[in-house]
């Protein structure tokens, strides 16, 4: 055979919501930072005949023949991931396929899902169907707030369509990375957009945003604009591990704003006066040097915040547990992501003696949370090998 293979290997960042997670579903402002935990993805071509894909994350190893993928592409074949809306044919053909049902949220089936829906559109340009196989670990857990389903769908996004060739193959720095220009990153975006609505239903995009681009980010109705001034922040992580599913409580916001909506819409509209007051003291903070009033400030921003997610109805009583025990050491949390469980955030100050954090965390690890003290801020979606040989 005189084929070339491709074999890549990309990661993305997962993130944490400071403010404004569901209320950016609703057009309001959110603010976000990408983490230093990573899912990593393998994509290597080969001349199988089949598309395998391996996830020990969820425990899922499947393969499918190229001759029964065939099928199953769009009609539309100028489809370059460029696209707003799902494609409601090669949906429904997927769910013939597959025999997920529509609004399924198991976790091995939205993945699936995701993928196949991504390979399949990606390459309905192409001449024929590729073999490959394809492999997403992750550092991040699944399901818990941290965005672990942007990642996943940032990781696909970026190697089909730098397999198919519509984004190049970067340069490998000295640091053993590349990134993909400003312009190949939004392609990257809106795709893994795309698999978000898989998974999520009605995703704000700010996920996919942030592992996109990484950093710290302000998001606004689809409109992103990274954070120029801001201050090292210290911040405690914990994960409940209560399981839950972005797409139902997602949903459930929703029915609320729906049955109740002159309660609900000023709820958002005060989560969004707490993202732009958070990020103008962020900005103070980064400008003039950070001060005990500053941090108070903060801490109670997260207060209210943590209530009105509350009244959202995405409260959980493990989350109710983790507040409390943080605050019998001074110390102030708020749910992150869509919350119902999950995972939450927990703002140190500079000078929180790590005696404090210590024993926060002792006390979390006595209800089976899992903590973390995290460092924000980590790059964007990333290459880390690209190979292409002659087979
Ligand atoms: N490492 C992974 N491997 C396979 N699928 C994943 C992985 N990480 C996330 N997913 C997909 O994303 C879903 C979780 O998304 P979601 O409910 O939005 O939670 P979150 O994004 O907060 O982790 C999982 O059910 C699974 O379908
Ligand atoms: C609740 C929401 O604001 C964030 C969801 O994040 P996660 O999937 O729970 O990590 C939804 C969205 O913005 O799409
Ligand atoms: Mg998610």
């Amino acid at each position: 055979m005189n084929e070339k293979t491709r074999d890549v290997v990309i990661s993305a960042p997962g993130k944490a919501i400071l403010h404004g997670e569901h209320a950016v579903v609703h057009g309001k402002v959110a603010l976000a930072v990408s983490l230093n935990l990573r899912t990593f993805l393998r994509l290597q071509t080969s001349s199988s005949g089949k598309v395998c894909i391996n996830l020990p994350n969820i425990h899922t190893f499947l393969s499918w023949d190229l001759t029964l993928l065939q099928p199953l592409l769009p009609e539309n074949r100028g489809n370059d991931g460029n696209v707003q809306e799902l494609d409601p044919s090669l949906m429904k053909k997927l769910r013939e396929f597959t025999g997920i049902a529509e609004g399924s949220t198991d976790t091995q089936s939205m993945a699936v899902f995701a993928f196949l829906y991504l390979y399949l559109s990606v390459f309905a340009k192409s001449p024929v169907l590729p073999s490959m196989t394809v492999a997403v670990w992750s550092e991040l857990p699944t399901g818990a707030g941290l965005g672990s389903s942007a990642a996943f769908c940032v990781c696909v996004a970026a190697a089909l369509l730098s397999t198919q060739g519509t984004i190049s193959s970067p340069q490998i720095l000295e640091n053993s990375t590349a990134r993909w220009s400003v312009e190949e990153l939004e392609l990257v975006n809106q795709l893994a957009f795309q698999g978000e609505k898989i998974i999520h239903g009605n995703p704000s995009g700010v996920d996919n945003a942030v592992s996109t681009w990484g950093g710290i980010l302000r998001y606004h109705a689809g409109k992103m604009t990274p954070l120029e001034r801001v201050p090292v922040l210290r911040i405690l992580l914990t994960n409940t591990k209560v399981p839950r599913s972005t797409k139902t409580l997602v949903a459930g916001v929703k029915d609320k704003i729906n049955k109740f909506p002159t309660i609900l819409i000023p709820v958002l509209e005060s989560v969004d006066a707490v993202s732009c007051k958070c990020e103008e003291i962020l900005a103070d903070m980064a400008t003039c040097s950070a001060t005990a009033e500053h941090y108070s400030m903060l801490e109670e921003l997260i207060d209210i915040n943590q209530h009105h997610l509350n009244v959202m109805g995405v409260g959980h009583p493990s989350l109710d547990v983790l507040c409390r025990a943080t605050l019998a050491r001074g110390l102030h949390s708020k749910l992150t992501g869509a919350g119902g469980g999950g995972c939450g955030i927990t703002l140190l100050r500079p000078e929180t003696d790590c005696c404090v954090i210590h024993s926060t965390i002792q006390d979390l690890k006595a209800f089976s949370y899992e903590c973390w003290e995290t460092s924000i801020g980590a790059p964007g979606v990333q290459l880390h090998s690209s190979d292409r040989r002659q087979s």
